[in-house]
């Protein structure tokens, strides 16, 4: 049984657990549930602190995991990231009083807070700057105010937060991050299987299935302007003058292609989703 570390709380656990479900898996009905099996998919799944999830690949107690790329950062584990899954993005930023701070220079010798002390504290030492490191475990926008800290250095989705704080956000992208496949390094039967799945999910989202009709004069115009993955299925209709196509097309192209191929002189332009899919 392949051995899967699951979120069990916080921003990324809904999501990891609606995409797994997607791809095929039973996963826990009690949301209190510590670790369930699903014998047919020949996995075990692990409800566990996202924080913790590279400690426990990392160490080979567990297989495979979904956390966040800067939690995997963060805990210094030996765990590895094996794919993206275009979920669960937010960006890692330092951030000060408005105009208190211009670059990372300014964070020479001052107090910066942070639940993320690996990786801020990598990343400091990465440009050569030495700040001490104030360890909270959450709401760090307040250590300013409070004076625990000069600055904080933190999770950043919609920015909200920080305006709230009266904090700026100022110096280098730490790191982009989103939820990740991550591995012990080692090859697990059954982790391919994983990963196609879970990158079938991600296709049938960011994917849309088009259909339509358009004069057979107009179909080279029509096939480049959505041409698909391989080549679009084109299906003979009733009045020779006339074929259906079928093609997939990313889900942001769609409103766009549709009024292209409209005025190309398709019609009865249908947009499905698609539930599953491997490439
Ligand atoms: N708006 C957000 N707030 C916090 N974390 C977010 C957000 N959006 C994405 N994430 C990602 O979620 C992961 C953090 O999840 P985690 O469950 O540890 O914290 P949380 O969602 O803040 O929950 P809590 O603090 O209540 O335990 C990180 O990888 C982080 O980048
Ligand atoms: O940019 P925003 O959209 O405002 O989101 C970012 C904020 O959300 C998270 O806090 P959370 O609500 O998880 O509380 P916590 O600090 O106690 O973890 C994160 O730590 C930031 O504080
Ligand atoms: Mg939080």
């Amino acid at each position: 049984m392949l051995r899967i570390a699951v979120p069990n709380k916080g921003s990324l656990s809904e999501t990891a657990a609606q995409m797994l479900w997607e791809a095929g898996y039973t996963g826990r009905r009690d949301p209190r549930d510590l670790h369930t099996a699903d014998p047919r998919n020949g996995v075990e799944f692990f409800y566990l602190r996202p924080r913790d999830i590279a400690t426990y690949v990392g160490s080979g107690a567990l297989d495979v995991g979904i956390t966040g790329r800067d939690l995997l950062l963060d805990s210094g584990s030996d765990a590895v990231e094996i794919a993206p899954l275009g979920f669960g993005d937010s960006t890692f930023r330092f951030a000060g009083p408005a105009g208190a701070f211009t670059d990372l220079a300014g964070l020479q010798d001052v107090r910066v807070a942070t639940s993320y002390p690996g990786l801020v504290g990598a990343f400091l030492a990465g440009h050569g700057v030495t700040s001490t490191l104030v360890k909270l475990d959450g709401a760090v926008e307040s250590a300013v105010r409070l004076g625990v800290a000069d600055a904080v250095a933190d999770v950043v989705s919609t920015g909200s937060t920080l305006r709230q704080a009266g904090l700026e956000i100022f110096g280098p992208v730490i790191l982009d991050s989103e939820a990740v496949l991550i591995g012990s390094g080692v090859e697990r039967s059954g982790a391919d299987t994983l990963l196609r799945r879970l990158q079938g999910v991600l296709v049938a989202r960011q994917y849309v299935l088009l259909d339509y009709d358009v004069p057979v004069e107009h179909l080279e115009a029509a096939t480049a302007a959505a041409p698909g993955f391989e080549s679009p299925t084109v299906s003979p209709l009733h009045d020779p003058e006339w074929v259906a196509v079928r093609v997939m097309i990313p889900r942001g192209d769609m409103n766009q292609v549709m009024d292209e191929l409209y005025s190309l002189g398709a019609r009865a332009i249908l947009v499905s989703a698609i539930h599953a899919a491997r490439l």
